[in-house]
């Protein structure tokens, strides 16, 4: 299995090359050369699986054989060890037709645990086959900077720097990133919003003299393998409801869209998915593309759902390349047009294609808390701000026989201030992290400068020449 560029200027890679270089060299976003299929027989044969087990059969063809069977074994039984419930993402009905997929069991409580964990023991893997060290950048929103440090505090093979906007995470989420203890990890609050530090995680890559010079990979989902690892959870839903004989639909709260193109991955690879619907908060600009055809960004919205506080929605860049038949001069095109005036316009066959696969609707702070506040009458359920923005969308949006499972993201207990107005309970956090709210915090903070932060970096990564 070779990997492409979104922007087709950079080397095809095998497996292992693409994933400790996160964004390829041209700027564009690693994909399988071609998806990998399985046959109604084949997704029957997986039902019954224990999830290790599934992910195991899901992922191998996308290594390419370039990791041993027993080692991946190994590895993928490893991570989903790290999960506290026994079906490692277990599906709850909440109605009749409805389902939440709870992503949150693992170490940090959000759905980036499920892919992070794997990556960082495949990273750990290759790094030490290879015999090197590598410098980690990662920019958050507030999930992936906590999934990401706890996978890899404490590896001896890498350095981890992890963005974060400053004053714009939950109290819970940036305890995640700044109480650890680990020496090779290191969190930095950058004055600036999720875009500014996307932004300079995407420079760093760009700037291929420093790149060389600190052994830069990246653990965002411009990353294959964080996609690759979040496919699994889509067949393991869909199986329970009964596929490969029955469709299945999935409403995904989204920012970076990465976790929906798993969902378009899935269906690529022949799950019977339905409908794919993107859910966004008040930052819409996704919704807003759906609906015009134009991706044009705007002023980003500080809401009670933070992670999805997004306007430059880095893995939108994969789908566009699909949607254009895998034109990469399409792509480099709109990604240009983004550059210089913050928008492009997506041309019709192509919006058609992305419309015949994808839904997408908002759902502003007052639906989310109410959506909260009513799940919890209807259903018992409490639900966080991520999860009830696109439990909103899924309830406006879909209809009909098939099963609408919406994906939950986050536990509650990582935002409770807004599920406390919304709903009047405070969720408690689970035993096992007691001792967050009162550890000591350690975190620089920095100004959203290129030069300052790779300054940074380069002095204390144990990887840099
Ligand atoms: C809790 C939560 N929900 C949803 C999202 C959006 O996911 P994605 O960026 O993959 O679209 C994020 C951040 O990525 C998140 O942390
Ligand atoms: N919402 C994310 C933003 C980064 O997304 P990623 O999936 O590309 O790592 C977060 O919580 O950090």
């Amino acid at each position: 299995m070779q990997y492409v560029s979104t922007r087709g200027e950079a080397p095809a890679l095998g497996f292992s090359d693409a994933v400790l270089a996160g964004l390829a060299r041209d700027g564009g976003l690693y994909v399988p050369r071609e998806w990998p299929q399985f046959s109604a027989a084949d997704i029957r044969a997986m039902r019954g699986l224990a999830y290790p087990d599934l992910a195991i059969r899901v992922l191998t063809p996308f290594l390419g054989g370039e990791i041993a069977a027993p080692v991946f074994e190994r590895l993928v039984r490893e991570a989903y060890a790290t999960f506290r419930h026994e079906a490692v993402c277990p599906l709850v009905q909440t109605g009749k037709n409805t389902f939440i997929l709870e992503l949150f069991h693992g170490p940090t409580l959000a759905f980036k645990d499920v892919a992070m964990q794997l990556l960082a023991r495949l990273m750990d893997h290759v790094l030490a086959e290879r015999g090197q060290r590598a410098t980690i950048v990662g920019a958050t929103s507030g999930d992936t900077g906590g999934a990401a440090i706890d996978a890899f505090a404490g590896r001896d093979r890498t350095d981890i720097f992890i963005l974060f906007p400053n004053g714009k995470v939950s109290p819970v989420q940036q305890r995640q990133m700044t109480t650890s203890s680990a020496a090779n990890v290191h969190a930095l609050s950058v004055e600036g919003n999720f875009d500014d530090c996307q932004g300079l995680v995407k420079d760093m890559f760009n700037d291929h003299a420093f790149r060389d010079r600190v052994s830069l990979s990246g653990v965002n989902s411009i990353n294959w393998a964080r996609i690759m690892a979040q496919i699994v959870y889509y067949f393991s839903s869909a199986l329970s409801l009964g596929a490969p004989d029955r469709p299945v639909s999935f409403t995904v709260p989204t920012g970076n869209f990465g976790d929906i193109f798993a969902g378009y991955a899935a269906k690529r690879m022949g799950l019977p998915i339905e409908r794919l619907i993107i859910a966004t908060n008040d930052n819409d600009i996704l919704a807003r593309t759906l609906a015009t055809g134009e991706y044009r960004t705007k002023g980003v919205f500080a809401t009670t759902s933070p992670s999805m506080d997004i306007q430059v929605s880095s893995n939108f860049e994969r789908l566009l390349f699909e949607a254009a038949e895998r034109n990469a001069e399409t792509v480099r095109r709109y990604m240009n047009g983004l550059k210089q005036s913050g928008a492009f316009a997506i041309e019709a066959g192509e919006m058609a294609r992305i419309r015949s696969e994808f839904d997408a609707g908002r759902a502003t702070v007052e639906e989310v808390a109410a959506t909260i506040r009513a799940t919890l009458e209807k259903s018992s359920y409490l639900l966080d701000p991520h999860t009830a923005a696109a439990v909103h969308v899924a309830t406006v949006r879909a209809s009909g026989p098939v099963p609408m499972v919406v994906l939950g993201t986050a536990h509650p207990a990582k935002f409770p201030a807004a599920v406390e107005a919304a709903s009047g309970i405070v969720p408690a956090l689970p035993a096992w992290l007691g001792g967050l709210m009162t550890a000591d915090e350690k975190y620089t903070i920095l100004p959203s400068d290129l030069k300052m932060v790779e300054d940074y970096v380069s002095r204390h990564s144990r990887a840099a020449r």
